[in-house]
Parts: C-alpha cells; structure tokens; sequence
C-alpha cells in the first residue's frame, strides 16, 4: 500500500475510532479498545528497545507503574489532575528512570540487562510497600479524575485521551523509525562493530533508543489510573511483563504497528479466555514459544513476507518505485568522479599486537598517503587484518602508535576514530536487515549530516532537506560503485558482489579522509571487479588515502603505488609493484604457501603482460 493510500486510510481510522462513543460505541468495546491502545503503548516500548537497539530490556511494566503511581500520587495528594501538567511529569520520570538504570545496565547489556529488567518487574511490589506513605501500600490509591484547562473529563473525554495519546505516540513512532535515526537503530540492531564503524557511539544511541522506549510505558501508566481511577500493586504483575512481551512477538519487534496488531490479539484473547486466568502463565509461555517457532518477525513480518512472495509470482503489482525515480532526476550528475576529498597520511610507527602468547604484529611501521593506493599483503594469517583492526580502532596497539594526519587515533574508541574520517568495509560485508540499498549507504552519513530526532520526528524543513541531499548523494555513490539499479532492493537481500559494491559506497557516504578496504574484491565478478577498480581509483584521484588489504594480486598489482608485505606479523618488503614483484625475500615467504606463490607468480605475469 502506497503512502498516499495508508496515510488518509489510517487518518479515516483514526478519526472513525476517535469518534467511536458518540457514535454509539458500546462501554465495553471502548474499553476493549482504551486497554488495547495502552498495552500497545507498552509493546511499542519494547519493540523500541528490542527490535532497534537489540537489548532484551522486558522493564515496560516497572515504567507502566511509575507512570500511573505518578499520575495517581499528584491527584490525590496534591491535586493535580491537568493532563498536560501531569503527562510532563511522567515524561520527565520515565527519562530519569531510563537514565538511571540504563547507565548501568546498558553497560552491562545482554543477558544482564535482560535480568536487571525482570529484575526490576519483580521487585514492584516491595517498592510499593516500602513507599507506602505514596502508594498506599498494598491497598492501592485513588486517582482523582483528570482535568484539561479546570474541565474534568468524563467517560467519553477519558476515551478520547487515550485514543489520542496512543495516535499522537504512533505518529512520533513512526515518524522517528521512518528517518536517518531509525536507520541507525537498524543498523546498531544489526551489529554494534558497524554502528561504531560509522561512527556511531552504541552506548549513546543505546541508551538514547533505551530512554525514548521508556516514555510511552510511562504515560500508558498514567492513562490506566485515569481510566480505572484506582491502582493497586496486583496490576503490574510478571504475567503482565509476559503479554507484552508476547503482543511483541506477535505483532513483531521491528514492525511500528506490530505493537498494536500484537496488543489487539493479546487483550482480546485475554478477555475471551477470562474462565482460564489460573492458567495465564502457561498461556503467555505457549503464545512466545508458537510466536518464536512458526514467525519469527511476528505477524506483520509474515504478512510482508507473504505480500513479497505473491508480487515476486506476479499476484500482486510489482511495488511502486515512484520515490526512486523521483530521487533519480534529484541526483546531480556526475561524470564518474568524485568531489575532492580531503586524505590525510596514515602513520603507524613500531605497531606491536599480541594476543596473549601469540605476537600477530612484531614493530610494523607503515604510511599511507593522500592520492595514493597503499597496499597491504601477505599470506593467510601474517596480521593484516589485525594491522586494518588497530587502524580503525577496533584493537589497540600494545606497542607504537597510529596518526592521521597530526591526530593520533591509536587508542581511541572506533566510533572516535571513524568520525576523525576513517571509514573502512568488512571482509565478510556487514549490511544491515530492513533497509534499501540507498538508505544504506546513506546511513554512512549518518553522524555527518545529523538532523535533530526531533526535527525528524515533526517533519521539519530541515528534516526534508537532509533527506533530500542524502538521498541524492547515497544514489549518485551507488551509480559510482555501479549498482544505482540496487537503490530500491532490500540491501540484505543482495548478492555477495554487490554487497560489497555497496559497502564501498557507503564508506564513501561518509566523506572519509582515509579508507580501508579489507578483501573487497574476494567474491566479485569480472564486470564488479571493474566497478571497484573504478572506484578505488577515483577515490584516489579525488585525493583521498587509500589502504587495500587484498589477496587479490592482479588488482594489487594493477592499482597500488605501494605494497606492504607482512608475514608471521613482521613487515618484510615494501615497494612499488614492480620491486615486490621482483623481491626474492617475498617469493620466498610465498613459497610456504603453494596458493599464494602461483597467485603472485601468475598476477606478475598477468600484469606484466596486461600492461
Ligand atoms: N582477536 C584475536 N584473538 C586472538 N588471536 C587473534 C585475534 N585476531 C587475530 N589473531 C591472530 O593474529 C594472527 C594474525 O591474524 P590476521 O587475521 O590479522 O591475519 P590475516 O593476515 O588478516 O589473515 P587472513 O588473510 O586469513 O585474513 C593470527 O595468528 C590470528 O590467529
């Protein structure tokens, strides 16, 4: 369905279910659909923190009663019912408490997280009883009924809050996932060495994704004292914990609205199936496991899936590519070149690496300077990698340092020395599920060009704007590297070569001073070897720094002005081409592996001969 179909179709729906009481809506499906707009609000907080930022953070329940023990404790004890006054107060609750517990538990992570989160559900009730004098104890407390502007609001009012609360949060959703941020999440969902890779700090966006899936748990809190106008402990319990966390699996964790499909299944099935409540545990235990056995991208994931499956047998019209050409015409031509870039020499001096007793690099010093392609070989395990690693901060240095340019970058954090400008690939491509090609390789700007999320999410010019020019940039990057035909197709679900192509333009995206391509070409295809030839080479005439860690040696050959050989972790030769071909030193190191000196021996004369 296209954006100009969906968005009046679900503003009809919005409007219709907003007007649902005045229209002869029944007291029992009103509240059917006020609980199920709350606990979406719920899933939807999980969905954040699960599906994007990939931490298994089940605290939803703990946060849904700080909200309503809030929004309950400013009525009764204070007299503050404006809704606007005390959704601020939630809000501002929910960030502290995602701020305090997930400093801590975000630097724990994983499986800890996961347990801090339980963790936090199951201690509830004590906390309820240790703050007796605001709670009430385990005898619970009123909540007064809420007013907007001294006006209080009746059933139908309450209605219409919480219909609204839960559109409003949607739309923000929704309009935050849909932009270079949501992006982002993918792409820290898919593995945190890429986010740093491009510059991402994990732990600040973890904790930024952490804090914001607090928020709408919070004021879900509030809306339910509001509507029950009581709240006691025995309402936030684990078997509560549980459904939203099978609405989650349901509905699927990186779906925007999965979180209100799943949260419709779950408070219907749950009200149909009230006779059995003894048995709910073992109800929710059954629902995770079918959700984690037969979809595991919860229903709207096997809906996506089953939409794709019938357009690729011609069922259904192919999906609509108006956006790509809409984009295609806004990209500025360019002749196959690239702007200039601004490369700064790569200085590693006496690099030392040791892995408990196994020294992978012995007092390796290298440069690498603008305009020029450094290459960097040597046989199966004689510490490239490890030499690639130290450079872009992913390892450091147990002795010697790395410069670009005047700034030393040994030692700093990868995300540092990413945004100093070293941008590099993956041998084995790393792309992340759930986006175009194009938005990809956009994502390589993402800390360049950074648009406020909350720009973002009220769609400001500004957000507009960056999209536009990113857009642009990431297509003319994939016509460069040769796969602009890709723009539109899912980037995981790419072949090997092209992925690789792909990869390379969103380095560039990044506007790097220095580059380091780790094995680009293994794996491509004559016509995409051409491609990346191509590339490498106006990356170089653009003046950029060039590092190419390659087996393949008649590209090696073909493209370096210089060639560093390692072998056991010792740099044993550097030269031009020709010198390293004619090296004695390194042929003989080759011979250890009869792979590596026919390669070497076969590009000498392959190029010797193409030349
Ligand atoms: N994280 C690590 N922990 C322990 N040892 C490591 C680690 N990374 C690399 N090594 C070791 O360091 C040495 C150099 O490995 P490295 O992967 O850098 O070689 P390489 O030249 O890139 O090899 P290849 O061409 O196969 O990728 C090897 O002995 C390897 O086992």
């Amino acid at each position: 369905m296209t954006a100009r179909v969906r968005v009046p179709l679900l503003a009809v729906l919005g409007v219709l279910l907003l007007a649902g009481p005045f229209l002869g809506m029944s007291g029992y499906l009103a509240r059917t659909v006020m609980l199920v707009g709350i606990l979406s609000l719920l899933t939807s907080g999980l969905n954040i923190v699960l599906g994007y930022a990939g931490e298994l953070a089940v605290n939803q329940v703990f946060l849904y009663a700080v909200g309503a023990y809030v929004a309950a404790y400013l009525g009764s004890a204070h007299g503050v019912t404006d809704v606007l006054a005390v959704l601020a107060v939630v809000i501002v609750a929910a960030v502290v408490i995602g701020l305090v517990t997930g400093i801590p538990g975000l630097r724990l992570g994983g499986w800890s997280l996961a347990m801090v989160a339980f963790f936090m559900v199951l201690i509830l009730p004590s906390v309820v009883q240790v703050l007796e004098k605001y709670t009430g104890g385990p005898l619970g407390l009123s909540t007064p009924v809420p007013t907007i502007f001294g006006q209080e609001l009746g059933e139908r009012g309450i209605y219409v809050l919480i219909v609204a609360a839960v559109v409003v949060w949607f739309v923000i959703a929704r309009n935050l996932i849909k932009s270079a941020h949501g992006n982002a999440f993918l792409v820290l969902r898919q593995s945190p060495i890429l986010a740093e890779s491009l510059g991402i700090s994990v732990f600040r966006l973890k904790l930024v994704v952490y804090v914001i899936a607090a928020v709408p748990c919070a004021i879900g809190g509030a809306l339910f004292a509001w509507l029950d106008g009581f709240i006691a402990p025995d309402t936030f319990t684990f078997a509560m914990a549980l459904s939203v966390l099978a609405a989650s699996m349901f509905g699927g964790a990186t779906s925007i609205y999965g979180a209100l499909v799943g949260a419709l299944l779950l408070q219907v099935g749950q009200q149909q199936l009230t006779a059995f409540s003894e048995l709910e545990l073992v109800i929710y235990g059954v629902f995770l496991l079918a959700a984690a056995l037969v979809f595991r991208n919860g229903l709207t994931g096997l809906f996506r899936t089953l939409v794709a499956q019938a357009r690729r047998r011609g069922w259904l019209p192919a999906a609509p590519s108006a956006a790509t050409s809409a984009v295609r015409t806004a990209a500025p031509a360019r002749s196959g070149g690239l702007e200039p870039i601004e490369g700064r020499t790569l200085s590693c001096r006496g690099i030392g690496k040791r892995f408990g007793g196994n020294q992978a690099l012995d007092d390796v010093s290298i440069e690498a300077v603008p305009g020029r392609i450094t290459a960097l070989i040597g046989p199966n395990g004689s510490g490239k990698t490890t030499l690639l690693n130290l450079m872009c901060g992913f390892y450091t240095p147990t002795a010697g340092s790395i410069a670009l340019g005047e700034t030393v970058i040994s030692g700093l954090k990868p995300f540092k020395v990413a945004r100093a400008g070293v941008a590099r690939t993956f041998q084995t491509p790393m792309v992340a599920r759930g986006m175009t090609t194009r938005d990809f390789v956009a994502a390589g700007r993402y800390t360049e060009r950074k648009v406020s999320m909350a720009a973002s999410v009220l769609r400001l010019p500004s957000y507009r704007r960056g999209k536009r020019a990113d857009e642009a940039d990431a297509l003319a990057l994939l016509e460069l590297v040769g796969i602009g035909q890709v723009a539109e197709t899912e980037v995981s679900e790419l072949p090997l070569g092209t992925r690789r192509l792909a990869e390379v333009a969103r380095a560039l995206a990044a506007r790097p001073r220095l580059f380091l391509f780790d094995e680009v070409a293994s794996g491509l295809d004559p016509a995409d070897l051409e491609n990346l030839e191509r590339a490498i080479i106006a990356i170089r005439d653009a003046g950029g720094t060039v590092v190419l860690v390659e087996h393949n040696f008649p590209l090696v050959l073909k493209v370096s002005d210089t060639i560093h050989v390692l072998s056991r972790g010792e740099l044993i030769a550097s030269g031009t081409p020709d010198e390293i071909q004619r090296n004695t030193r390194v042929l003989e190191e080759y011979t250890g592996s009869a792979t590596a000196v026919t390669d070497l021996e076969l590009a000498a004369t392959d190029s010797e001969g193409g030349h």
